[in-house]
């Protein structure tokens, strides 16, 4: 598999010869105001280009889109797409909304979804912890398996916990995507995880190799990508955690 990095949790993933887009949210640097109640209140989002042309992105076999937040979906990717793409989603609701963006080809992702003879299966996550999680909704994330690749599992906006065990267990990934920047609002704390929740997952798949994404993209981020490199060398995880830089592509 070539997992790249586009930006924040932008990710072009080639699979078992199928290339999928992931949370494309495709806005020029700048483009919306900050998100309210956080960090950097005098920087709009996204804090940075895209690497790449955005209709190269729009050069691939299906889109996986994890929740509805602005910075995962939104209105640049549902202008630069094709509509008639095979675009996968985490529930009816979300699927009823990409539709009214113009997506004809929408499937409700299950445990059991088979495209291009790719099993992709939904898994769940918690974005953030107690009373936030209300306000922040639900979410998921996807495990990729094929017999000629190693399984991946992309774990969405979830910070650690049980859920993200429970899909360890299960899948036993090879090679695991987490959102890493630690995003928080003034209050409530993590909205995806941060370093000790990266040092869990670790703990939790030695073997695995991580990427960290979804890093100082947003407005809100609190973990920078030298503050968790830094971390990996104190707790030994170097070689297991990868940090890439926007654009920066593994072959896996
Ligand atoms: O009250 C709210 C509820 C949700 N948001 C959204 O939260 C995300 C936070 O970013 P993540 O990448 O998911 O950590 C952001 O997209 C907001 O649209 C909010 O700002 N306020």
């Amino acid at each position: 598999m070539n997992i790249q990095l586009i930006r924040n949790a932008t990710l072009v993933i080639d699979y078992a010869g199928t290339r999928f887009l992931i949370d494309p949210f495709l806005a020029e640097k700048g483009t919306y105001p900050p998100f309210a109640g956080s960090l950097r209140q005098d920087q709009n989002n996204p804090l940075v280009d895209l690497p790449v042309d955005v209709q190269q992105l729009a050069q691939v076999d299906a889109v996986i889109v994890t929740h509805l937040h602005l910075d995962h979906y939104d209105a640049r990717a549902a202008e630069v797409l094709a509509h008639d793409i095979p675009m996968f989603v985490q529930n009816e609701t979300d699927a009823e909304k990409v539709r009214q963006d113009g997506f004809q080809n929408v499937t409700v992702l299950t445990e059991n979804t088979a495209f291009e003879g790719i099993s992709l299966s939904k898994t769940a996550g918690e974005h953030g912890r107690g009373d936030i999680l209300q306000r922040l909704g639900q979410v998921c994330g996807v495990v990729f398996q094929h017999p000629d690749e190693a399984t991946l599992y992309v774990a969405g906006d979830t910070v650690w916990y049980d859920g993200v065990q429970k899909a360890l267990d299960t899948y036993k990934p090879q090679v695991i995507v987490v959102n890493g920047g630690d995003n928080q609002f003034l209050q409530g704390g993590s909205l995806v995880m941060g370093k000790e929740d990266i040092y869990e997952v670790f703990q939790a798949a030695p073997q695995a190799t991580i990427l960290s994404v979804h890093m100082e993209a947003v407005n809100h981020w609190t973990l920078s990508r030298d503050e968790l490199r830094a971390y990996i060398e104190e707790k030994g995880m170097h070689g297991h955690v990868l940090v890439p830089e926007d654009g920066e592509s593994y072959e896996l």
